[in-house]
């Protein structure tokens, strides 16, 4: 799964001043039960904007800076002092006035000297500091808070598209050569270092960013687009104007409200949803199956934290012993599930994709549930005739998450295979209303609308159909009984 949360500001003033606003909070928020504090600054506009208001926040004194360190996610190479540096920006805007920050703290990129007359020398000195901060396994600290501006051209940190940087593993830091945005030699950090992140916050705003804004929320390959890749373990946060929106989240408002909320429908819920996720906190297993999933190139279309939380509610209210999913993509729903088993619980998970099937057998085996999952491979319809043939033990639910084409043929097969009583939860079934459209050309729509009438004439199965919103946009699960025999 890999959710961005996405605030939209009216203009780029209100957005800096919102992420200082923001920043501080989070930080005095952390401080309460953590020690030290990493932090990554940003150059760019809105990046320095944003230090300069918490230079006149009165809050910043409330921060306690001695427990507070500072990097940077790039730097340009330049000589020490140089105006292009962003250290030197930040230090203007904001560094020299902190007088409890201590200079140990501050972890600037080497600049340009006769030491380090590179950028690859840079790079390597960078790596080594933040290997100094690094947990055991990680190349750099577990930055609480990493900030980054985002060029028009989709460019986060110096990762720039369609440069070789974008993919440099191993390391922390990459020295740049040929940035396409002056000047062209340059430090950052990698995608490794920057996924060390807890949480990752992208500011932009102007309408020159719309279109990198939509590509990245898009999640469009990292290649194209870097800030598609900037992503935090704990959260992604995007904080835009109005105007760099404008191109994003099909189907929602161009311009955020005049109001000074400023948030359109699909990103308020998607906010909405992460204020709620404290209730269905996702724990390294499920982070790792969301992230493996992102990794391997897999759609991003499994459910969110929430709706694996439902179904794991679902599978206890029920008591589940014995489960079974359509579709187990890179296996993150079926992780909720598994969990929610009693030690001799089992699920049976059908894909049609052999690589998706892999990817989700290696997350389970990371998370230690592979002596409780079974993966099938192949079309569900005929793995689901070859189950009822084996006559295997009846389910007590079923997830359905798999193409809607076939949802009619699926259901009448699950009704086979489940014990009366047995709850069979079917996702996406709203798609956004279109499901009202009985001429809608798109086959899932189609699909989905012959399951629905198909069940309202089968006795086998009492319904209903929950509509939803939130960071999946809006959809709606169908809710299945079988009656009792
Ligand atoms: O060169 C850089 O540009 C980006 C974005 O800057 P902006 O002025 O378009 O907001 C910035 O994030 C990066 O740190 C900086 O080196």
């Amino acid at each position: 799964m890999t959710r961005r949360d996405v605030v939209v500001h009216p203009d780029a003033t209100v957005l800096a001043e919102a992420v200082a606003a923001r920043l501080l909070t989070r930080l005095l928020d952390l401080q309460s039960h953590r020690n030290p504090l990493h932090v990554v600054l940003t150059g760019g506009t809105v990046g320095i904007a944003s230090l300069a208001a918490i230079g006149r926040s009165p809050l910043r004194d409330a921060v306690d800076w001695s427990g507070v360190h500072l990097w940077w996610g790039d730097e340009r190479f330049v000589p020490e002092g140089h105006a292009d540096r962003n250290e030197t920006q930040a230090r203007e805007a904001l560094l020299d006035a902190l007088d409890a920050l201590p200079a140990d703290n501050v972890h600037p990129v080497p600049a340009l000297s006769a030491d380090v007359p590179t950028p690859d020398a840079a790079a390597a000195a960078y790596a080594r500091s933040l290997a100094e901060f690094a947990p055991p396994g990680l190349l750099a600290p577990r930055f609480d808070v990493t900030l980054f501006g985002m060029g028009p051209d989709g460019h986060v940190a110096s990762l720039f598209p369609g440069h070789d940087t974008v993919s440099v593993t191993g390391v922390a830091a990459v020295g740049v050569e040929d940035s396409p945005k002056p000047p062209p030699q340059r430090v950052s950090l990698t995608f490794d270092a920057i996924r060390a992140s807890r949480e990752v916050w992208v500011v932009a705003a102007g309408a020159e960013k719309a279109r990198a804004v939509a590509s990245a929320l898009a999640g469009d390959p990292v290649e194209q687009t870097p800030a598609a890749g900037a992503l935090g373990t704990e959260r992604t946060l995007w904080l835009v104007d109005a105007a760099a929106t404008q191109d994003a989240a099909p189907g929602a408002p161009a311009t955020a409200p005049a109001s000074g909320e400023g948030v359109d429908p699909v990103v308020g819920w998607a906010s909405v949803d992460a204020w709620f996720e404290r209730l269905a906190p996702q724990d390294v297993g499920l982070l790792d199956a969301a992230r493996s999933a992102q990794d391997a190139g897999l759609p991003d279309i499994a459910v969110s934290a929430l709706q694996g939380k439902l179904l794991h509610l679902l599978a206890q209210g029920v008591g589940a012993r014995r489960v079974l999913e359509l579709g187990t993509l890179g296996g993150y729903s079926t992780l909720w599930l598994v969990r929610a088993l009693p030690a001799d619980g089992r699920v049976v998970t059908l894909e049609i994709s052999p690589e998706h099937a892999r990817v989700a057998t290696e997350t389970f085996v990371r998370a230690g549930v592979d002596g409780q999952v079974d993966v099938l491979v192949g079309p569900a319809t005929q793995t689901l005739a070859q189950l009822a043939a084996d006559g295997v033990e009846p389910f007590d639910l079923v997830f359905v998450d798999a193409d809607k084409q076939s949802l009619a043929a699926y259901v009448d097969a699950v009704a086979g295979l489940v014990r009366p009583g047995a709850l069979v939860v079917v996702d996406n079934v709203v798609r956004g209303g279109a499901v009202v459209d009985a001429h809608h050309p798109d086959e899932r729509v189609q699909g989905v609308r012959r399951f629905v009438e198909s069940v309202a004439q089968d006795a086998r199965w009492d319904a209903t159909v929950l509509q939803t919103v939130g960071s999946k946009g809006y959809d709606g699960f169908a809710l299945l009984r079988r009656a009792d025999a």
